[in-house]
């Protein structure tokens, strides 16, 4: 089918007034961005020389192809749409899309980006187009703290990442190593709830927040590295969340090359060096650690069968040591969801109280088969609040057709699930908290349904069993043991939904809740 011919890509410019005056207010987000970044700097007269020499060159190199793109709205010259982004750019594509459709060319920088917002093309890009998507976009700051590509998340596809994948698959996160951690999961819930019912007692509030993640860090921490660090927890846990911060920060060298400089002069690199360094000196640690463990459980039991239970980090010692930082994507994202559902309760008393009579009826040996209404919570928080709402963006390896358009090679590829998993088409009142909505249906969120893709599709999260075990072992726990309410007889309307910046999203202002009889 060929596409409508209005959009052949001849013009640069299509400026009407009221979408100049749309840029004007962008480009004040886009400025405010930038200073968010610390680099406002930018408005200096170098800047602004440059930025006529580069006019020139990119109205040069903008008008050599004729090719059908999808719809794009109005670029600028040097920075494209980078203006578009906004504070939060899961918010900013979706109204976009809402203009220019579900398959949306933009620009950001020198780079051809293709967003994608519907569970229909992004059933193109992730199952028809699969290999020719599946690779990531080089990011400075991922080469910085990710050990020049070699992990996961970031490494190209081939042998390599196929080698490190299927350890992370059949060794560490598979249904049976999942399952064997469950004697971990289960003692730091259960310390989660004494802390809860300690500070009840008192009718101090609890904050929700710090516990997830603290609770998380140590689920986690246990399984990965064999011990918590809960001594340190303000210091790696103050480190993770910079490394998580610094993966989802603007780079502009990354789309303005003769910008790269910029991220010098603003202290974007440093920061990340200086990251970089202080977890490569933790993980340091981590490894003398399980080496000694190892040399003096190999002394102290030649040949017979100890207490001694491997870890991530010993299967990974066998391998690399560079795979081990993939939990930063584990702890912030799994936790986000435990928020999140919590929010939702508060605002939705009815929904937890439904959920308390299904945990409160189903005995302990049958909770994960028959708590169809937890799942069903779960799915719906992850449809609502997918934890990267943006996914990791790919690139194309070539030139590709897609729904008549063309898409060059090079083009970064972002999926927008948040926008996704609140589509009109495919979801009834998509703005809603209704689990209800998948107790009839078989929709899963593990990338069979492009309409539910919070972990992605193809290329996909390897920890979906990991992440969901101890999400629904501690929501149950949580609704099971207390009736929550916000404090101070606060309304469910006066909760602040305001979101984190960054690759993960997070509620911005931490989550404090009362048990029922301390609310007023
Ligand atoms: C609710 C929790 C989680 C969510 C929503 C989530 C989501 C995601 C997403 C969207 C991706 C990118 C997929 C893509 O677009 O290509 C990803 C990749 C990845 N995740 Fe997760 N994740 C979660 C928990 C975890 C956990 C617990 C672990 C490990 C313990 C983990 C390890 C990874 C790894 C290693 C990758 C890279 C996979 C690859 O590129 O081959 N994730 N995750």
């Amino acid at each position: 089918m060929r596409a409508d011919p209005r959009i052949v890509h001849t013009h640069l410019f299509h400026l009407s007034y009221s979408n100049l005056w749309n840029m004007v207010k962008d480009i004040s987000s886009f400025l405010q961005l930038l200073e968010q970044y610390e680099i406002f700097f930018i408005s200096c007269p170098l800047f602004f020389s440059l930025l006529a020499i580069f006019v020139v060159v990119f109205i040069r190199t903008f008008n050599t192809r004729n090719l059908v793109l999808p719809p794009w709205p109005p670029k600028l010259p040097i920075i494209g749409n980078l203006h578009n982004i906004g504070r939060y750019p899961h918010r900013s594509l979706k109204s976009l899309a809402q203009r220019f459709g579900p398959l949306m060319s933009l620009r950001f920088g020198n780079v051809p980006v293709l967003v994608v917002s519907s569970a229909d093309a992004a059933s193109e890009i992730k199952k028809t187009h699969d290999l020719t998507f599946v690779n990531r976009p080089k990011r400075s700051i991922f080469q910085k703290l990710l050990y020049d590509y070699k992990d996961v998340a970031s490494a190209p596809y081939g042998e390599y990442w196929r080698q490190m994948r299927s350890i992370c698959v059949l060794n560490l996160l598979s249904n049976r190593r999942v399952q064997s951690y469950r004697g971990v999961r289960e003692e730091e819930t259960a310390l989660a709830v004494e802390k809860i019912e300690k500070s009840s007692s008192l009718c101090s509030p609890v904050n929700l927040s710090e516990l997830f993640s603290a609770t998380n860090n140590n689920v986690i921490c246990r399984i990965a590295l064999g011990r918590k660090y809960s001594e340190d927890t303000n210091k790696f846990g103050k480190l993770l969340n910079e490394f998580t911060k610094l993966l989802g920060a603007l780079d502009v060298g990354d789309y303005l090359p003769w910008l790269a400089w910029l991220s010098h002069v603003n202290g974007l690199h440093g920061k990340a060096e200086k990251v970089a360094k202080e977890f490569d000196e933790f993980l340091d640690g981590v490894l003398e650690e399980h080496m000694n463990r190892h040399d003096r459980h190999v002394n102290d039991h030649a040949g017979i069968q100890g207490e001694y239970q491997e870890d991530f980090v010993d299967v990974l010692l066998e391998i690399q040591r560079e795979n081990t930082d993939m939990f930063a994507a584990g702890t912030d994202t799994t936790y986000a969801v435990l928020e999140w559902a919590m929010t939702e309760f508060l605002r939705h008393p009815k929904i937890m109280k439904k959920l308390q009579n299904e945990v409160r009826n189903v005995s302990a040996e049958n909770s994960s088969i028959y708590m169809h209404y937890l799942k069903a919570v779960i799915k719906e928080t992850l449809r609502l609040h997918p934890p990267i709402p943006l996914l990791l963006p790919t690139i194309s390896t070539k030139d590709v057709k897609l729904k008549g358009y063309d898409v060059i090679q090079g083009t970064q590829v972002i999926i927008n699930a948040w926008a996704i998993g609140r589509d009109p088409a495919s979801w009834e009142n998509p703005e809603e908290f209704i689990p209800d909505r998948f107790l009839d249906n078989s929709i899963d969120f593990k990338g069979q349904h492009f309409q539910l893709i919070p972990f992605s599709s193809g290329r996909t999260c390897p920890g979906i069993l990991f992440a969901i075990a101890i999400n629904e072992l501690l929501l149950a726990n949580l609704v099971h043991k207390f009736d929550w309410s916000l404090p101070g007889g606060a309304k469910e309307k006066d909760l602040d939904m305001t979101e984190t910046v960054g690759l993960t999203t997070h509620k911005k202002s931490p989550l404090i809740a009362v048990e029922n009889r301390c609310s007023f």
